[in-house]
């Protein structure tokens, strides 16, 4: 494409220079230009990337997308919003792939990652060529890539869908983090199904209230197709959790057919008979497309739900119920959720990526079914995020367990010691003994005192880092794993 083709796919912009220079590519970072490229300046939260600009054209930059017209000797197309701009250029330049395959997207505070694995499962086995894109990675064709986040910016996205698309990937699902839709990161993706799981506390420092933060949410479903006609191959659908007081909202913002599911209140796609055990969860569903029995072997109530999303969008996709079925029975589970490690040990212990007050809530009203003996759970929560959130967990890693190690999650450029201080102001104020709590910022030594605390029949839940594989403690990204940290403090306590 050519810098006025650019130019001319918005109604409003003005092109400095000349217009017949041919674009080889579109970058954000001034660092990566390569000779050629056109440099987005998006002004930022930390820094303003006008005032990398200069440093794009040193490093060859052939045009510039800006915000006001830049002292600069290239070509510039004048924008009134650059990351708008930013969102409509990619899908000219990589050919809307979104409208070139199915998307299912998923929104909500927990279970977006483990929703979106179970309809990669379902969707493989069904033959359709799936590719999935969240915050453990991105992987399609028999290839993963590595994340930096939950979701990609606009121009990475549109960027992995045409390489999908290219590949022949005919459905993709993805995560969609409030953050990704307050920034308009998936403007210009043509969403077919979007699905909610929940709405609880986190995030506040990005949002800063619970209202801000459903508004964000809510986005996904506003922008969902609004030419709905039952002639129309491509219909579009909100899938809601009927549990969760937010699905009413959505459901008034979107001009998207509503789909229900849930356990406690009426729903299209409801389960009923739930039993759960150490192995797994049991669960009889009725849908609008006939009913069955299913035994994940998963465990927790909230993984129901996740396999209800599941269900629902692939009903969605034609997939027959019995095959859905099969599929989800033989999930053995997501990396990092509710993970056992087992060394042949005495006692259970299990690795979660529970980071928020209702995650922690969830992995331990689980982990409290079959406990047999004491539970002792080793978490944190990370720096430079949500403050409020600390001491909710705290008080609510009391309520559930018999003790609690107080550690560091991702500290980032906080001070470590004081992120534990405000977990334990939510101790002191639910009187909870000093004796049940300590506070280890290390969190290799906290996991190795709480393995060696445990007896026969405890569960050790170690919490909030999950499937990561670092910690990153100041400017410092540190080798961290749990699952491997926990294997070695195993292998070598004495028995
Ligand atoms: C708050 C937030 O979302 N920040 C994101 C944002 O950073 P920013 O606005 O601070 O960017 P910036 O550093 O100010 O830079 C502005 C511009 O200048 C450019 N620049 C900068 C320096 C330079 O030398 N040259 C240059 O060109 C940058 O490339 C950028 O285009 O844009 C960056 C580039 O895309 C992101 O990496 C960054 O995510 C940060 C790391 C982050 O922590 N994001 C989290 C909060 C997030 O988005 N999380 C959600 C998941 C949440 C959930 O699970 O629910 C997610 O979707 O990942
Ligand atoms: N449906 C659910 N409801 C409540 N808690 C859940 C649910 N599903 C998972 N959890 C808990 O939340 C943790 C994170 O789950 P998951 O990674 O699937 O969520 P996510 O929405 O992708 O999180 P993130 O926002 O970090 O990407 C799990 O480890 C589990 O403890
Ligand atoms: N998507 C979440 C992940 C939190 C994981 C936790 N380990 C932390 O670092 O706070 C966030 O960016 O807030
Ligand atoms: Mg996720």
């Amino acid at each position: 494409m050519k810098v006025n083709e650019f130019a001319s796919c918005l109604a409003v912009s003005q092109l400095y220079g000349a217009g017949d220079i041919e674009i080889k590519n579109l970058q954000t970072d001034s660092r990566r230009v390569q000779p050629g490229d056109l440099f987005i300046c998006l002004p930022g939260h930390t820094v303003d990337g006008h005032e990398y600009a200069s440093q794009a054209v040193a490093n060859g930059a052939a045009a510039i997308v800006a915000e006001r017209r830049l002292d600069l000797d290239v070509p510039q197309i004048v924008v009134g919003d650059s990351r708008f701009a930013m969102s409509v250029l990619s899908n000219a330049f990589f050919g809307s792939p979104s409208s070139r395959m199915r998307m299912i997207g998923i929104t909500g505070t927990n279970g977006k990652t483990t929703t979106t694995y179970l309809i990669e499962r379902i969707m493989e086995d069904h033959q359709v060529k799936t590719g999935l894109i969240g915050t453990i990675q991105m992987r399609y064709d028999g290839q993963s890539y590595p994340m930096s986040g939950t979701t990609p910016e606009s121009l990475e996205l549109q960027r992995s869908l045409s390489d999908m698309a290219s590949k022949g990937v005919q459905l993709c699902v993805m995560e969609v983090s409030s953050h990704a839709l307050e920034q308009g990161r998936v403007k210009g993706t043509d969403f077919r199904t979007a699905i909610f799981t929940n709405l609880t506390q986190d995030h506040l420092d990005y949002h800063h209230t619970m209202e801000e933060y459903r508004a964000a949410k809510g986005l996904f479903f506003s922008r969902l197709g609004n030419v709905i006609s039952p002639w129309k191959e491509e219909r579009k659908y909100a899938v809601l959790n009927a549990d969760d007081g937010a699905s009413a909202y959505f459901a008034s913002q979107t001009a998207a057919e509503v789909i229900t599911y849930g356990i406690d209140n009426e729903a299209n796609v409801r389960a009923s008979q739930i039993s759960i055990t150490a192995k797994g969860t049991f669960f009889h569903v009725d849908t609008f497309k006939g009913k069955t029995d299913i035994s994940l072997r998963m465990v927790g109530k909230f993984n129901v739900y996740n396999a209800l999303a599941a269900i629902t969008a692939a009903l969605l996709e034609d997939v027959p119920l019995e095959e859905i079925k099969a599929s989800l029975e033989a999930v053995p589970g997501v990396a990092g959720r509710v993970e056992s490690v087992d060394e042949g040990q005495a006692f259970a212990v299990i690795v979660d990526y529970a980071h928020t007050p209702d995650g922690l809530e969830n992995v331990l009203r689980a982990v409290q079914e079959f406990a047999t003996g004491k539970v002792l759970t080793v978490f944190g929560c990370g720096g430079d995020r949500d403050r409020t959130k600390r001491p909710l967990m705290g008080k609510i890693a009391a309520k559930y367990s018999d003790a609690i190690l107080v550690t560091s999650d991702n500290p980032r450029t906080e001070d470590p010691l004081l992120i534990l201080k405000d977990i334990e102001a939510g101790l002191v104020e639910d009187g909870v003994a000093r004796e049940r709590y300590e506070l280890i910022a290390d969190r290799r030594e906290a996991i190795r005192k709480a393995i060696e605390m445990a007896s026969p029949g405890d569960v050790v839940l170690i919490a909030g880092k999950g499937h990561e594989t670092y910690q990153l403690i100041g400017g410092v990204v540190h080798d961290f794993d749990d699952r491997v940290v926990a294997k070695e403090v195993i292998r070598g306590r004495s028995y």
